[in-house]
């Protein structure tokens, strides 16, 4: 058996466990000989090791066998100068724990705990997007106090507010900035212990403790981290015993003054079914909201993603006005917005053409569909109402004062720009006005536009916080 057959031997168990399964534990394996039917390999960990053996060690003798080589057991050695971690989670076997059982108290402690360390490594290194760090974040007003509090948070430095809760929409950052913080402690604090994970993937570790009967494992494992980041903890809601034990870990984290970083859906006080001492908790350090995209950082992500892609596709033309116009209309959500350019790239590098108006309008008609929103004249005529500080009724009703002529016709102009309403469906939501009338209003604020410099940013300003 040789290195060379070893390779050889690779490419056939790259088809029987598949890519994932290769890519994290086959391909890290490396031969080192072959003595009295064992074959030795070196890994990076023990748990890695502990995995393979456990879970493809019987493909492995296989091929190995039918290779020609006479191979009874497998065996795995850590690697002495392992600086390489897996990058995939698995349970920690009991086995490591075992070997010690005939050791003292403190013998016993520290092999659990090195376990843990085991399957920590493996942790670590796991779900971390690479795409995800604070280069590729664009900052913009309606992230600008979460941005800077996860930067605050990856300096590393002494913990001054904890947890650090991060909650928005769907799609907004909140991963993103997770793993950016994550990225850089590692760069800025490599002795530091950072463990990211979901809440689901809390919940089924906690779970398959329970089922193994090691909780002393997960105890440890999660109580001996610096800085714990649990992603989407809204999922652990009406999860009893799950929420039982985030509460202690939570609890036990602080009281070492351990980081912690939690990121929800909607702010701790409103996720249903989250026990109450859990929000409470949660609600003690920091707290910050990331705002639904306002028009701005939409441009902003979208340039960002653009020199990105001149990488991918050199030859793409972009024709003016097109990236403004998906900012515009595109929803907040910036994983649409971002699918949305991802589509267009490869449609426009499939057909050979430059994107321009007609080809995005052709290629993401679905998206623009779905996106569009159904802004309403009376939503219109109350946010100019709130805007000009008059009541509704005078906005709709007969008065002709200028101080309600002008806010009605910007509204009459809004609502011919915004909506899909005709000149008569406007002018009977208004009290009943003629066609005419609104034809005039929205002439009027044309005009005025061009002229008037507060008229033109009152309009503006209208116009964003409805499509906001
Ligand atoms: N400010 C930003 N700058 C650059 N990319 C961003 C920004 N905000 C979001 N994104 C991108 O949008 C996508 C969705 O972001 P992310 O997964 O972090 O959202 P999320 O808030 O965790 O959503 P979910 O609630 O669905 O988990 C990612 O590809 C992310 O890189």
């Amino acid at each position: 058996m040789t290195q060379e057959k070893w390779g050889q031997l690779r490419d056939k168990l790259l088809k029987t466990v598949g890519q994932n399964n290769y890519t994290t534990w086959i391909e890290p394996l490396e031969f080192q000989e072959l003595q009295d039917g064992v074959a030795v390999f070196s890994v990076p960990t023990n748990f890695m090791g502990n995995y393979v053996s456990q879970n493809f060690a019987d493909i492995i003798l296989y091929e190995l066998n039918s290779s020609g080589a006479s191979v009874q057991r497998l065996a795995f050695r850590v690697a002495a100068n392992s600086t390489e971690r897996p990058v995939r989670e698995a349970p920690v076997r009991e086995a490591d724990v075992s070997a010690a059982k005939d050791e003292t108290p403190e013998k016993r402690r520290q092999a659990a705990t090195e376990t843990a360390a085991n399957a920590l490594d493996s942790l670590q290194a796991a779900p971390l997007d690479s795409r995800f760090t604070f280069d590729s974040f664009v900052v913009g007003k309606p992230n600008e106090l979460a941005h800077a509090a996860a930067r605050r948070v990856a300096e590393g430095g002494p913990v001054t507010f904890n947890p650090l809760v991060l909650y928005g929409g769907v799609g907004l950052g909140k991963t993103h900035l997770m793993h950016a913080i994550a990225w850089e402690l590692k760069a800025r604090r490599p002795d530091l212990n950072v463990l990211y994970l979901s809440a689901e993937q809390f919940m089924y570790r906690f779970v398959q403790a329970l089922r193994e009967r090691r909780m002393m494992d997960f105890k440890h494992l999660f109580r001996s981290v610096d800085v714990l980041m649990v992603d989407d903890v809204q999922f652990i809601a009406g999860k009893d015993s799950t929420q039982e034990e985030f509460f202690h870990t939570f609890n036990a984290l602080v009281d070492q003054n351990k980081q912690i970083i939690i990121s929800a859906d909607r702010a701790p006080g409103e996720i249903k079914d989250l026990e109450e001492r859990v929000k409470s908790r949660l609600q003690c350090g920091l707290v910050v909201d990331l705002h639904p995209t306002d028009y701005e950082l939409r441009l902003g992500i979208l340039q960002n993603k653009l020199q990105h892609y001149r990488g991918t596709y050199p030859d793409l033309k972009i024709a003016d006005g097109v990236l403004e116009f998906l900012a515009h209309r595109i929803s907040t959500n910036v994983r649409v917005l971002e699918g949305a350019l991802t589509r267009l790239f490869a449609f426009a590098s499939l057909v050979g053409r430059e994107i321009d108006m007609e080809l995005t309008q052709d290629c993401l008609a679905d998206v623009l569909r779905a996106s569009e929103r159904k802004i309403t004249v009376e939503e219109i005529q109350r946010k100019v109402s709130e805007y000009y500080n008059i009541r509704l009724s005078d906005i709709i009703g007969p008065k002709r004062l200028r101080s309600y002529a002008r806010p009605r016709q910007v509204a009459m102009y809004l609502a011919k720009q915004l909506t899909s309403r005709s000149l008569p469906e406007i002018g009977r939501r208004f009290g009943g006005r003629d066609h005419t009338t609104v034809m005039h209003g929205v002439k009027r604020i044309e005009e005025l536009k061009l002229t008037d410099g507060q008229i033109a940013e009152d309009v503006e300003m209208l116009r964003r916080s409805l499509e906001a």
